[in-house]
């Protein structure tokens, strides 16, 4: 049995629960259970506040946990990651009053800066050498210039809407981040060999959600120019339809290439289009 520590509430629950369960690993989760055991996978699952999470897997107390690379090097434990997870992408940034003048960082020298990062923070600062105040705050960064607080904050972004809302001008990227598996250093071989197959079920399952199955028709004539623009995993499956001349086409294409590749492919002909999701993918 392997020991995995999710976040209980916020903002990576849900993307850790749906990829666990995409691996087809199942469990019941209730929101007061702060432990559960899957029923088809030897793992259990441990709901934690993910600030506690580096630390726990550090110590061996669970074996493996999910939480941001913001929160893993804030903690000093970045040696612990062992695989990114693409999911929960955020930023670390400097932000100051919308109307205050900023030119570069060189400008914060003195001044007072809000976190809740002061790790992160305090090293890229030092390796600029500006020397700030900063001042540790738990949650509501955001508020700290207009309380009166400091006169600039770092703290995360995504959208920027908080930011917005606050009166607040984005100046520096500090760190950028993801949601990452991160695993004890000292596992048994038993423990070892279930991580080495979890960590299979998640690439194929991330693999998956990368690409997308497309299914089309095209007359032979147009099958050459249909076939370089779909590489496939080894070359796209070309069968013959009923209807003499035409041929259907199955590939499978990125999701970033997508709309720009079916465009080119009613361009060269193919017709009936289909595209599917797939649920694993395994190279
Ligand atoms: N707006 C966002 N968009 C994307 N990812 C985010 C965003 N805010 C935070 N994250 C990522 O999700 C992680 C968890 O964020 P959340 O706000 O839920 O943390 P928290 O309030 O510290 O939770 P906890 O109660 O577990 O301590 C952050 O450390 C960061 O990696
Ligand atoms: O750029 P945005 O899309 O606005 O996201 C950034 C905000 O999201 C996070 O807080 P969250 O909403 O998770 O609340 P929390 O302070 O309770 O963690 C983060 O601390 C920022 O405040
Ligand atoms: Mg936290």
């Amino acid at each position: 049995m392997i020991r995995l520590a999710i976040q209980k509430s916020g903002r990576l629950s849900e993307d850790s629960l749906n990829l666990i369960r995409e691996c087809g690993i199942s469990f019941l989760s209730s929101s007061y259970k702060l432990k559960t055991e899957a029923t088809n996978f030897p793992l259990e699952i441990l709901y934690l506040r993910d600030d506690d999470i580096p630390g726990y897997v550090q110590d061996g107390v669970a074996d493996l946990g999910i939480v941001g690379q913001n929160v893993l090097v804030e903690a000093g434990l970045p040696h612990l990651e062992i695989e990114g997870l693409g999911f929960s992408k955020c930023r670390l940034s400097l932000a100051v009053p919308r109307a205050a003048a900023y030119d570069s960082v060189a400008d914060l020298q003195g001044k007072n800066i809000a976190t809740s990062y002061p790790e992160i923070l305090g090293a890229y600062l030092r390796e600029r050498g500006v020397e700030a105040n900063l001042h540790t705050i738990s949650g509501s960064v955001e508020i700290a210039p207009s309380i009166g607080l400091a006169e600039a904050i770092c703290d995360i972004v995504s959208s920027g809407s908080t930011l917005l809302g606050n009166g607040l001008r984005e100046v520096e990227t500090v760190f950028r981040s993801e949601a990452v598996l991160i695993a004890h250093q000292k596992m048994s071989a038993e423990k070892k060999e279930i991580l080495e197959q979890l960590q299979f079920r998640m690439q194929a399952v991330r693999r998956a959600r990368r690409n997308k199955y497309i299914l089309l028709n095209a007359p032979t004539a147009a099958l050459d120019a249909v076939k370089a623009l779909l590489p496939g995993i080894k070359s796209p499956t070309v069968t013959p339809l009923a209807e003499e001349g035409w041929v259907s086409v199955q590939s499978v294409i990125n999701e970033d290439d997508f709309w720009h590749i079916t465009g080119q492919l009613k361009a060269v002909g193919a017709e009936g289009i289909l595209v599917l999701p797939i649920e694993k993918m395994i190279s």
